[in-house]
């Protein structure tokens, strides 16, 4: 995350819930109530942080329904669409389905969906186009299992797959684009990539959008860490330069820790 000189932020920092499979949609509407209150009662300032949660399907409508009936402010969307806007696709779900409950973010390539929905390149590269095509904010998660990390391949492994994804897109769309750098190695194993590790992958992947558009686009392209991040580890990973954001599993389920995650500011470590 950089910031001026005068304190404020070049790249809104974005704080995300991915929730999974899980919460049905009463217990969704239980966690999203918790965190609303939670941040309201801290004064969470929502235009200098942003917080946005991703929980599954059957819980949009509900989670619409009291973000916009609270005017809550924050941002929520889904954790997959389809690359197809609508037809006989059984099970699949059209972006435009998610624009039209609100949706303003989806996740696209998370590794669960690479691995165990064997999702290709090509096929993300369809799906980031179709949440454009949709007026939806594309997440592209990116990132590297632990056999290709002890090779030494990650970077150029994580950069195959983010060029990939972002081929044949605008300048401007690679500037809305919010990359998320999350190591296979360290999703729900408690093991954390050090600050270090997040920001040599995220100065890696701006480095690369500079070169595939141009320095003015890559500098605003907000890229993220995730893998085991918690409360207690938040601000190490948010000092570093290049990272303007996380991507949080487990610990989003929990209104509390979320809360103080999405509050970085108040134990942030400068170094
Ligand atoms: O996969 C993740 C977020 O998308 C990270 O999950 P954990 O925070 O549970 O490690």
């Amino acid at each position: 995350m950089t910031t001026s000189t005068n304190g404020t932020f070049d790249r809104t920092p974005l704080i995300a819930g991915n929730w999974k499979m899980n919460m049905d949609h009463v217990q969704g509407i239980t966690l999203l109530q918790k965190l609303a209150w939670t941040l309201s009662d801290a004064r969470h300032d929502f235009s200098r942080v942003e917080v946005s949660v991703f929980p599954p399907f059957t819980d949009i409508r509900g989670v619409q329904t009291l973000v916009q009936g609270d005017k809550l402010k924050l941002s929520y969307g889904a954790q997959d669409l389809s690359d197809k806007d609508s037809g006989a696709y059984t099970g699949d779900i059209s972006g435009a389905f998610l624009n039209k409950l609100g949706c303003s973010y989806v996740l696209v390539g998370h590794s669960e969906r690479r691995e165990i929905h064997g999702e290709s390149d090509e096929l993300l590269n369809a799906k980031v186009k179709a949440a454009f095509r949709h007026g939806l904010t594309p997440v592209l998660c990116a990132g590297e299992g632990l056999q290709i990390r002890q090779a030494g391949t990650h970077v150029e492994h994580t950069l195959a797959q983010v060029r990939a994804a972002v081929a044949g897109l605008d300048a401007a769309q690679a500037a809305q684009l919010v990359i998320a750098y999350e190591p296979i190695w360290a999703i729900g194993t408690g093991e954390v990539a050090g600050p270090a590790d997040a920001q040599e992958l995220c100065a890696a992947i701006r480095a690369e959008l500079s070169k595939l558009f141009d320095a003015d686009t890559a500098a605003k392209t907000r890229l993220l860490y995730g893998g085991s991040v918690k409360a207690a580890n938040v601000a190490a990973i948010m000092a570093e330069r290049d990272v303007d954001g996380v991507l949080v599993g487990g610990a989003s389920l929990d209104a509390g820790e979320f809360a103080n995650i999405a509050r970085f500011e108040n134990h942030l470590v400068t170094n």
